[in-house]
């Protein structure tokens, strides 16, 4: 068997970047690289142009997902210097036909893309059958996010078709690894190298990880201790950028300082400070969830103390947030325990036992039902709903992941501005 080739897929915005980061994942021994489907979208052309300039030595992909007009995209794409253009295996194979047709016309080659193919086994046998050239076993980004795994996908195709099978989607140097032993002939990896603050070092984890194919046993991880994993690796901004803004509490404020704290809520709703149903609620909760307190918006009087706090902390609670005051604000901060709250005051109300447990509460702007999941830091607090909770903690580590290789070129010396082109990007009207 031929040695894998390992594609980048540059999905970028800006081809100057794309130029750089392509550069830099050629050092760590990209072989192929994709001009990919959000960089042709922003750039045209262009950027197979640019790309076939700039790397005379290497494939060039277009991943066109062409879905309509076969013919003339794929004559687009080849004019421009790409040697492989990648089509959708979902079109119709009229526009299939013409892809091929045109394909040899121009003396490239044609990859068709599974994403969202219902039956990938018997479409990939027909897409063979019509003349394309390799097979993309691919889940695309938003389906990964649901857990979807383009590993999964392309082991169903193992031994079945009788081209050449490539794999892309959310993978890294151990499912890279994981994708050879499992008969991958091309490995397209995009954001696990272009993220990257090294793009080098991760093309270069990659490219060894292909040249040392192993089937790893399987790690067992439940969805929860995968939300709850991915959600400390990343921060409160992260988790609401990853929610298009959406799910921030306001007016509420980290007590002690730089403390994080994640959990799934348990909610009380609670009367004029009233600290019998905040502090039954410790017992209901688990180590690990998080006390979400509405104390009806009041700050002259506080439900939650340094007692409470005492309490919460030994029986392994996350956190708590308090849409109203807290008290003993200086033995909480000794404690260093998250405590997130909206004033701070003396006085305690009584504990007459009024108010609800695990019911749904509105607190700081945001709606909270049991089970929801809650990031705080020193940002402030978001809100989760647990039915998005896996997507969004995978969303937000990618959030997380883009961040770092911004970081990296504003330290060699770009702007923020210059880096997001934030001219071109501002909103038409
Ligand atoms: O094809 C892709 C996607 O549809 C966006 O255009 C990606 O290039 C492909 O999924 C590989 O990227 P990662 O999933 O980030 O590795």
């Amino acid at each position: 068997m031929a040695t894998p080739v390992l594609q980048v897929a540059l999905d970028l915005l800006e081809l100057d970047r794309a130029v750089e980061i392509a550069d830099e994942a050629v050092r760590g021994g990209a072989d192929w690289i994709e001009a990919g489907t959000p960089l042709i979208k922003s750039e045209g052309m262009q950027a197979v142009r640019t790309l076939r300039e700039r790397f005379p030595g290497h494939e060039i992909v277009a991943d066109m997902k062409v879905a309509d007009t076969g013919a003339v995209e794929v004559e687009m794409a080849a004019k421009s210097g790409a040697g492989i253009v990648c089509i959708l295996g979902d079109a119709d194979d009229t526009v299939i036909a013409e892809a091929v047709r045109s394909a040899r016309k121009y003396g490239v080659r044609i990859m068709a893309d599974l994403i969202n193919v219902g039956d990938p086994v018997s479409r990939s046998r027909e897409l063979a059958a019509l003349g394309v050239d390799y097979i993309n076993a691919h889940v695309g980004i938003d389906q990964q996010m649901l857990g979807k795994s383009s590993l999964d996908l392309l082991r169903r195709l193992a031994g079945e078709v009788g081209v050449p099978v490539a794999v892309a989607g959310g993978l890294d140097a151990a499912t890279a690894s994981e994708a050879v032993a499992a008969g991958a002939s091309v490995v397209i990896v995009g954001g696990n190298i272009i993220k990257a603050a090294d793009v080098a070092g991760a093309a270069r984890r990659v490219r060894e990880a292909i040249d040392r194919p192993e089937i790893r046993p399987r790690e067992e991880e439940s969805q929860d201790a995968a939300i709850r994993r991915l959600f400390e690796a990343v921060s409160a901004p992260n988790v609401t950028d990853a929610m298009h803004r959406k799910g921030a509490m306001s007016g509420v404020f980290s007590l002690c300082g730089r403390v994080k704290a994640v959990g799934r809520a348990v909610t009380v709703r609670t009367v004029a400070g009233d600290w019998a149903k905040p502090v039954e609620a410790i017992d209901v909760a688990g180590p690990g969830d998080l006390l979400v307190i509405s104390n009806d918006g009041r700050t002259d009087v506080a439900p939650w103390g340094e007692l409470a706090t005492h309490s919460a902390k030994n029986r392994g609670i996350a956190g708590v947030v308090i849409d109203g005051a807290v008290r003993d604000v200086d033995d909480i901060r000794e404690m260093k325990f998250p405590v997130f709250a909206t004033a701070t005051v003396p006085n305690a109300g009584d504990p007459k036992g009024l108010g609800e447990i695990n019911t749904e509460i509105a607190c700081c702007g945001q709606e909270v039902r049991p089970g929801d999941w809650i990031v705080a830091d020193e940002s402030g607090v978001v809100v989760v709903p647990r039915e998005r909770a896996y997507e969004v903690a995978r969303r937000a580590m990618e959030v997380k992941k883009t961040e770092e290789r911004i970081r990296e070129e504003i330290r060699r010396g770009k702007t923020l501005s210059e880096i997001s082109e934030l001219l071109k990007w501002e909103k038409r009207r």
